[in-house]
Order: structure tokens, then C-alpha cells, then sequence
């Protein structure tokens, strides 16, 4: 679980658009509602399908049995088709949402294509397609799962479509057509805001969960990660897959020294301050979204660090130490401390057969270390390689 990934401001809905402006975010909440929106989207393609050929006992009737009634059918079929084929591309690529949001296009495309089709043939029963056009706007709108931008725009081109087309054929009076053109608006001004409302309340809730996950994986004083987050297995997923793709993987415990001393001589709140400081240089100097930093007890900080051998988390790890030692963390106006950090380092080297398969080995080792470094003066780091059964010092 990397840090700084979906901070707040990310999570900005595009209101017009009814998605999140950020494509990642978007592309996460599309994720997370994937299964149900896909069993959703299997359930009405075959009810689409379902409904489309019924409707074809309606063609026999209006226009007697014969080739035109039967190339109607044909067509409805040719929806069916589609629905049933949707279905399978999704059953066949459940990860895909890309699949989700054509198999929906789809059938609604060719579903009003096909619908077009058999009003211009069918001029008598116009009063029942325009109830239907508005029956199945809805359904575009409402009951078939798709990005929302498409549906407005395969709902409302399609009613402009089926009004012009009306119209070139002369079938209805003007009385007839003005309410016909009413109706059509105001078929999609209901499924426009009812859908948009839906849309926007789901990425509403999907935020709201976001933000509640963060304030419980976050420690509100430095802006890291908290412990819970380790016994939610941070640290075991790293190194699992550290074992299975052959990766280094290091972890450094770093501990401000003499932290006692500051809280003593400067206040309570100026060791405060200096925490927070410390933490936002952590989270400043790792790699967003690779790198994780805990705060792992009072001013004890974890870092994870995937695909880092020893010598990177080194070199990190003076890096992190120098820029630490050399800035003072202003406490109060005019008034600055100075202070300065130890750090332990334990790491697993990439392509390791015997790297160890539990957490522990590699928090104990890189315990020893911090404890070596304080014993050492301070300020300064040690690290170790550690495999499941012997661990040595090269720093
Ligand atoms: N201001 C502040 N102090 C804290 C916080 N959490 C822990 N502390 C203090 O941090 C101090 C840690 O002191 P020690 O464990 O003795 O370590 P140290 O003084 O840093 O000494 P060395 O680690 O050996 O260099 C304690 O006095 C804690 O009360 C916090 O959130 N804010």
C-alpha cells in the first residue's frame, strides 16, 4: 500500500461528466463496482433480447404475416444477437471494463437502430413507438450499466433521430407531433437527472469510503500510515512479492535521537512539530506510490521499500538523514529546532532463494541496526542482508 495514493484532492467529481476528473480514480471505482455492475449488465442485455423478439408478435400483427413482418423479426433477432454476445464478452473477460461499457454501447446502438427500422415500416402503430421510444430511453438511461456520457448521448441522438424521422414521413398532425417532441424531451430529462443523481451519489459514497479508510490507515500528526496498517499485512503482501518476482526488497526504521531532550527543553508542542516535519520529509523523499512510510511508535518511522536493494536504502537513507540534520523544523516564530535521526536498515537482495517468508525477521534485523546506529553516536545508519536463517552486516 504506497503512500500519498488518492489524496484528497483526486478525489474531485466531474459533476458534468458524472466521473472522477482523475482517470485513475475513475478507473479504480470502476473496478471496485465491476462484478455488480457486470451482473447487472448480463441481467437486462437478456432481458433487452428477451423483450426485443416478444415484440415481434406486435410486427405479425400490425403487418400480417409476410416477408416485411418476417425481416422484422429478423432484426429484433439480430438484437438479440448482440445482448447474447455482450453476455458472453463479459463472461469470457470479467476483468474488463472496458468490455462492460461496450457490450452496453452495443446493444443500445443497435437496439435503437433496429427500433428506427421497424417504426418506419410500422406508420400505423406510431402512437405505441413513441411510448416505446420512451420506455426504452429509460432503460438506456437507468437500467442498463454504462458510463453516463454515452448513455446521454446514444438517448438524446436517438430521440432526434426518431423525430426526424417521424417527420419526413408525414404520418402524424402537428398536435400529434408537438406532443410527441414534448414527450421525447421530457423522456430524457428524467432519465438524464435520475441517472446523473445515481452516477454521482455512487462516486459520492465511493469518496466518502476513501476518505473514511484514510483517516483510519493515517496518523493524523505526521500524515503516514499508521500500525494498522502493518497487521493489515502491508508488509507480508512486499515480501510475498518480493519472493515470487525475485525482487530486493529493504525496510528502514529510523528513530529521531535525544526526542526525549526536545519535548523537555522546547515543549510538548515543539516536539509535535517536530514530528510532523520529519514524517511530510519521509513522505517528501520516497517514491510516491512504490514506497510506504509508517509511523511505526512515538517518533519511530518505518519505510518499505520495494524493488531497493541494500546499497539504495543506503543511500536513501543518508539522503533522508542529511536533509534531516542540516534543516531545523521551526517551531514557533524565529524559534527553531534542530535535530537529527538514526537508521537501521534490513533488506532481502533480489533473487534470493533463502529470503525469509515472514515480516518479523526482516523488523528484527532492521531493529538491530537502529539499535547499532544509536549505539554508534547517532546519527548515522547501519544495515544489514538478511536471509530466512543468517543475517550480516555490510554497513
Ligand atoms: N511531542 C511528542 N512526543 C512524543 C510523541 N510520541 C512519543 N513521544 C515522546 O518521545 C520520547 C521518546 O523518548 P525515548 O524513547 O527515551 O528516546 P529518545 O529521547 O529519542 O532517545 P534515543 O531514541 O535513544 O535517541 C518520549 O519522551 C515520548 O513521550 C508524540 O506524539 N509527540
Amino acid at each position: 500500500m504506497p503512500h500519498h495514493d488518492l489524496s484528497h484532492p483526486r478525489l474531485e467529481i466531474d459533476r458534468q461528466r458524472a466521473e472522477f476528473a482523475d482517470a485513475a480514480v475513475e478507473d479504480r471505482f470502476n473496478r471496485h463496482h465491476l462484478p455488480e455492475r457486470s451482473a447487472q449488465l448480463k441481467v437486462s442485455l437478456l432481458f433487452c433480447a428477451a423483450f426485443y423478439v416478444a415484440f415481434g408478435a406486435t410486427d405479425v400483427a400490425t403487418l400480417g404475416p409476410g416477408p416485411t413482418a418476417w425481416a422484422m423479426i429478423a432484426l429484433r433477432v439480430l438484437v438479440a444477437l448482440v445482448a447474447a454476445g455482450g453476455c458472453v464478452a463479459i463472461l469470457r473477460r470479467p476483468e474488463s471494463v472496458r468490455v462492460a461499457v461496450l457490450a452496453a454501447s452495443a446493444v443500445e446502438v443497435v437496439g435503437m437502430a433496429v427500433f428506427m427500422v421497424l417504426c418506419w415500416y410500422q406508420p400505423a402503430a406510431t402512437a405505441w413507438n413513441v411510448m416505446s421510444q420512451a420506455l426504452i430511453l429509460m432503460a438506456i438511461y437507468i437500467n442498463i450499466p454504462n458510463r453516463f456520457v454515452y448513455a446521454a448521448w446514444i438517448a438524446a441522438g436517438s430521440s432526434v433521430v426518431f423525430c426526424a424521422m417521424l417527420m419526413t414521413q408525414g404520418f402524424l398532425k402537428m398536435d400529434d407531433m408537438v406532443a410527441l417532441v414534448l414527450l421525447l424531451i421530457l423522456g430524457n430529462a428524467l432519465g438524464f437527472i435520475g441517472a446523473r443523481r445515481f452516477h454521482l451519489a455512487q462516486r459520492e459514497e465511493f469518496r466518502s469510503a476513501i476518505l473514511l479508510q484514510q483517516l483510519a490507515d493515517r496518523d493524523p500528526l505526521t500524515g503516514c500510515y499508521n500500525r494498522r496498517v502493518l497487521q493489515k499485512g502491508l508488509l507480508d503482501a512486499e515480501l510475498a512479492r518480493a519472493r515470487r518476482y525475485g525482487n530486493a526488497l529493504s525496510v528502514i526504521l529510523c528513530d529521531i535521537d535525544h526526542f526525549k531532550q526536545i519535548n523537555d527543553t522546547h515543549g510538548h508542542a515543539a516536539g509535535d512539530h517536530v514530528l510532523h516535519e520529519f514524517g511530510g520529509l519521509l513522505l517528501a523523499m520516497t517514491r510516491e506510490t512504490v514506497d510506504s512510510v509508517v509511523r511505526y511508535g512515538g517518533e519511530e518511522f518505518l519505510m518499505v521499500l520495494p524493488e531497493t536493494d541494500l546499497e539504495g536504502a543506503r543511500t536513501l537513507a543518508e539522503r533522508i538523514r542529511h536533509a534531516f540534520g542540516s534543516t531545523g523544523s521551526a517551531v514557533e516564530l524565529g524559534r527553531f529546532v534542530t535535530a537529527t535521526a538514526s537508521f537501521g536498515i534490513a533488506s532481502v537482495p533480489a533473487l534470493d532463494p533463502d529470503a525469509p517468508d515472514t515480516p518479523s525477521v526482516l523488523l528484527e534485523a532492521a531493529d538491530e541496526q537502529l539499535y547499532a546506529a544509536k549505539r554508534g553516536g547517532r546519527n548515522c545508519v547501519r544495515g544489514v542482508s538478511v536471509t530466512s536463517d543468517r543475517a550480516w552486516s555490510i554497513a
